[in-house]
């Protein structure tokens, strides 16, 4: 879906003239379409009709309440990392029975949480957190449902720091040492054992990684039924990559018939968690641009949004298209790196970009739905940006700025 319209020379998205909110809310300012996220979601039903899948939706992504609420009324179940996570959940009225709680280091006080409300399962990445888990639920008199995360060891060829299903990554339990893992969660009796997972990284473009990782996991789910262990549920992880560029779409569809034929006949029921995808392209980071810098060897289009706004360039080198909101015919273009006013070389937002601007006149940064909000900071005592919901013309307030009392008002003077 194609959010984005030029209507009388003015960037709309969802319908929705960009200046307008610029002028109501401010810059920076985080715009999603809802249209866009219901689009997503329904695109994940549909390619994965025949399975008939829970989606877990990453949290991580965009955990903004609004965000959570709608895709918790299209039927989602949620993936969570963190208490906080789940408590995000729980506000926004998700339900605590189609969650499941990932991550390397889950605390006492989490587990607890995670047990008490009731959560579908824990997504397990070590023996030691076997044993933690046992002994909390053993605390409560409960049982607590677990899946073990197999680390692959599968090149899902994406940025290394996002890539999460090799040997040397911390995540998961070595595909060798897995069926031992199996073995001793059984052995434990406050754990059921109900499912497996996996999950090898993020902003996936060629798939093939992923049915890899699947056909590796079927291997062991089919050793644990031989040995009386039958799982209810298989978790295959996150989503597929987005377009920031002009990487190839992944196919979804062909995505989903590879999962549905390799789980053809099999009892277990599909499970999946993704994040950026169902996100990603719903959301613009809105700036406006202060000065146009001309340098020595460089120009700047420095703006007010900053890497504690959107991190991903300066972490991963990250490419966001940028657009400009009302072009001018009269402006000559310059080729210019894009930078915040944060005292950081890093705090670059794009490089070697074409642009005919002027100060004042604003910018939207695409692709800014996933992983930009959720990942913000107060670097450099900068508040948080704002964040609005626009649908088909309409718009609305779904965070308010952060204001500078609230930044230091745990602070002990
Ligand atoms: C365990 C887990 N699940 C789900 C996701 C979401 O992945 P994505 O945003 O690529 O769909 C991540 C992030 O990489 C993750 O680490
Ligand atoms: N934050 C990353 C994705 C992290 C995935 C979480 N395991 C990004 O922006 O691309």
């Amino acid at each position: 879906m194609n959010s984005y319209q030029y209507s009388n020379n003015v960037l709309h998205f969802d319908g929705v003239a960009l200046p307008t909110l610029a002028q109501e809310y401010g810059t920076p300012l985080y715009v999603y379409s809802e249209t866009a996220l219901t689009t997503a979601f329904q695109s994940y039903e549909q390619a994965f009709a025949a399975n008939q899948p829970l989606i877990c939706y990453a949290v991580k992504a965009n955990g903004n309440l609004n965000v959570l609420k709608h895709f918790a009324a299209l039927g989602a179940g949620f993936d969570i990392v963190s208490g906080g996570e789940l408590q995000r959940v729980l506000a926004a009225g998700g339900d605590a029975s189609k969650v499941i709680f990932s991550g390397v280091g889950k605390s006492i006080d989490e587990i607890q949480l995670a047990l008490q409300v009731g959560v579908k399962c824990f997504n397990v990445e070590s023996l030691p957190e076997l044993d933690r888990i046992n002994a909390v639920a053993a605390e409560l008199g409960m049982t607590a449902p677990i899946s073990l995360r197999i680390n692959p060891d599968v090149d899902a060829q994406t940025h290394p720091y996002i890539s999460t299903g090799l040997k040397e990554n911390k995540f998961g339990i070595a595909f060798v040492d897995a069926m031992g893992a199996y073995r001793h969660a059984a052995a434990l009796p406050n754990l059921r054992i109900v499912g497996i997972d996996c999950h090898i990284g993020s902003q996936l473009i060629d798939l093939s990684p992923l049915a890899e990782a699947l056909e590796r996991l079927l291997v062991l789910v089919d050793q644990l039924a031989a040995e009386g262990i039958v799982l209810q549920h298989i978790d295959i992880g996150g989503g597929v990559g987005i377009v920031y560029n002009d990487e190839a779409q992944p196919d979804l569809q062909a995505y989903a018939d590879t999962v549905a034929r390799l789980l053809a006949g099999r009892p277990q029921h599909l499970v999946m968690e993704p994040g950026r995808s169902l996100v990603g392209n719903a959301g613009v980071l809105l700036t406006q641009v202060e000065f146009v810098k001309v340098g020595e060897s460089k120009n700047f289009v420095i703006v007010d949004a900053a890497m504690n706004d959107l991190m991903r360039p300066a972490l991963y080198q990250a490419y966001h298209a940028i657009a400009e909101v009302a072009p001018h015919a009269d402006v000559p273009a310059v080729l210019a790196d894009v930078v915040g006013p944060i005292c950081e070389t890093g705090d670059f937002l794009a490089k070697d970009r074409e642009l005919a601007v002027v100060a004042g006149d604003l910018l939207a940064v695409k692709s800014a739905g996933a992983y930009a909000a959720s990942m913000a900071s107060n670097y450099n005592t900068r508040t948080r940006a704002a964040e609005v919901m626009v649908k088909a013309g309409a718009h609305r307030l779904i965070r308010r700025r952060e204001t500078l009392s609230d930044l230091w008002k745990d602070e002990i003077l």
